[in-house]
C-alpha cells in the first residue's frame, strides 16, 4: 500500500482520538541547552528546564506511547536520515538557517561552504541548536577582516537554536491522508517549518504523501488545528493563527476536499491560551476537556463549503461553540467534561497544560501527572488518564498534545 507505515496503517489522520498508529516527536537535544535568562522570554520558555531531566521526561513520555503500540518517530533521526539521502535537502535546511540579512553577504556565503561540509549529523545538530559566533569555523584572515564577526558578542547566535522543535504539533499536521506544512507567526519559531518541510518532502518514509493548506500564506499553527470529526475542523484564532490564516486553511481544505465546515474560534491573545489546544481538546469521540473559565464564554463562526473548488464558502455565526460544534458534527451534543475546579486550582492546572491532552484511542489520554484535580475529573467521567512528569518538559509551555503530531490515525 502507497502511504502507510511498515505496519501497513495508512498515514493520516481524520480525528483527535482514532486509535493512534505513529506519532512524531521531538526529543529534546542541545537546542535547549541554548536557553539563559535573557533570552528564553524571545524564545518561548518561561524558564530554563534542565536538560538531562526534560530528556528523561519525554523518553517517559514516549515509553507510554510505545506502550500502546504507537510506533514513535523522532524528528531529530528523520533529521539525519533525510540529510544522509537528499542532497536537496541539505540545500534546503542550510538556506533556511542562513540568513545574510543577519550575516552579511560574505559571512553567510562562507558558512553555507562550511555547513555544506558537514557530516549529516553534525549538520543537523547545528539546524537545530543553531550556531553562536564563536562557533563559526575558525577563519583567522576572515575573521579580522569580517565587521560583522568582529562587532557581535562570540556568545550571539549566527544562527538561532529551535528549543520549540519539541513541539512537534505546530510545525505540521496531518489531515486526511495529507499532511500540511505550516506558517509560524513568531520569529522565533517560523524556521521550524523548513525542517518539517525537507522532512515530509525527502524522508522515504513520506513519499507520495500529498500536501494540504500548500500556499500557507498567512498564520496557521497546528495547536489551532483540531479535527472535531471526519471533514469537521475547528480552528482558533488568537495569538498566532490570524483570520487570514484560518480563511486560507478553511478554503483550501474546502478545495482539497479534507474538510466540509471548519469552526473559527477565537481565543484570547494571551501566553496562557496561544493555541486552541491549551484550553481545548478532544478525549472521546464526542467529549472535550475544557478551561472552566471559557466554557460559557468560548463561540465559533461556522465556515461551510457550499459548492466545488473556488466557491465562496459560507459564514455564519458567532454561536456557542459547543453547540456549533456538535450541530457540525452531526451529534446531539458535545460533552464538555466539567473539571469542575475553583478558579485558581483551574487557572494553574490550565497553565500547566492540564487541558492538553493527547488521545491515543477514544477515551484513553497521555496527560501530566501534575495536573492532579483535572486528571481526577477526568477519570471520573470515564476518561482513561496515562500520566507522565513533566516538570521540566512544561517550562516551555506544552503538554502532550503540543509534543505530538500524529502522523497515522485508525480513521474513526
Ligand atoms: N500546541 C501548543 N500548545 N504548543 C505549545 C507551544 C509552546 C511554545 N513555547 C510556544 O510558545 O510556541
Amino acid at each position: 500500500m502507497e502511504n502507510a507505515d511498515p505496519r501497513g496503517h495508512a498515514l493520516g489522520s481524520d480525528s483527535e482520538v482514532g486509535r493512534l498508529r505513529t506519532v512524531m516527536l521531538h526529543r529534546p537535544g542541545d537546542e535547549l541547552r541554548r536557553l539563559t535568562p535573557r533570552n528564553s522570554d524571545q524564545l518561548l520558555f518561561d524558564g530554563l528546564p534542565w536538560v538531562d531531566r526534560a530528556q528523561e521526561e519525554h523518553d517517559g513520555f514516549a515509553e507510554v506511547l510505545r506502550e500502546r503500540g504507537v510506533e514513535v518517530l523522532l524528528l531529530g533521526d528523520l533529521l539525519v536520515e533525510t540529510i544522509e539521502r537528499s542532497g536537496a535537502a541539505r540545500m534546503q535546511g542550510i538556506a533556511a538557517a542562513v540568513s545574510a540579512r543577519r550575516l552579511g553577504h560574505h559571512l553567510a556565503q562562507e558558512l553555507t561552504g562550511h555547513l555544506r561540509t558537514l557530516a549529516p549529523r553534525d549538520l543537523a545538530s547545528v539546524l537545530t541548536a543553531g550556531m553562536t559566533f564563536d562557533e563559526l569555523p575558525e577563519s583567522p584572515a576572515a575573521a579580522r577582516s569580517s565587521l560583522v564577526r568582529r562587532m557581535h558578542h562570540g556568545v550571539e547566535f549566527a544562527i538561532d537554536p529551535l528549543p520549540n522543535l519539541l513541539f512537534t504539533r505546530d510545525s505540521s499536521f496531518w489531515i486526511g491522508a495529507r499532511f500540511a506544512i505550516t506558517s509560524l507567526a513568531l520569529p522565533a519559531r517560523s524556521r521550524e517549518t523548513s525542517l518539517t518541510d525537507l522532512i515530509y518532502a525527502h524522508h522515504p518514509r513520506f513519499r507520495g504523501a500529498r500536501r494540504a493548506y500548500e500556499s500557507h500564506s498567512a498564520p496557521v499553527e497546528g495547536g489551532d488545528v483540531l479535527l472535531l470529526a471526519p471533514g469537521v475542523v475547528a480552528v482558533g484564532v488568537g495569538e498566532r493563527t490570524t483570520p487570514a490564516g484560518a480563511e486560507a486553511l478553511a478554503r483550501s481544505l474546502f478545495d482539497d476536499e479534507l474538510a466540509h465546515t471548519v469552526l473559527a474560534v477565537p481565543i484570547e491573545q494571551r501566553r496562557a491560551s496561544m493555541h486552541l489546544d491549551t484550553v481545548c481538546t478532544m478525549v472521546d469521540v464526542d467529549a472535550v476537556v475544557m478551561y472552566p473559565a471559557i466554557q460559557d464564554t468560548l463561540s465559533a463562526f461556522t465556515i461551510r463549503r457550499t459548492g466545488g473548488r473556488g466557491e465562496h464558502p459560507s459564514v455564519t455565526g458567532p454561536a456557542p461553540f459547543v453547540t456549533a460544534a456538535a450541530e457540525a458534527m452531526g451529534i446531539e451534543k458535545l460533552r464538555v467534561i466539567d473539571t469542575g475546579l475553583d478558579a485558581v486550582t483551574a487557572e494553574r492546572e490550565q497553565w500547566d497544560d492540564g487541558n492538553n491532552t493527547l488521545a491515543v484511542s477514544p477515551g484513553v489520554v497521555v496527560a501530566y501527572d501534575r495536573n492532579v484535580e483535572t486528571n481526577r475529573r477526568l477519570r471520573d467521567s470515564g476518561i482513561e488518564v496515562l500520566t507522565i512528569s513533566g516538570s521540566e518538559l512544561g517550562s516551555g509551555r506544552g503538554g502532550p498534545r503540543c509534543m505530538s503530531c500524529p502522523v497515522a490515525r485508525d480513521p474513526l
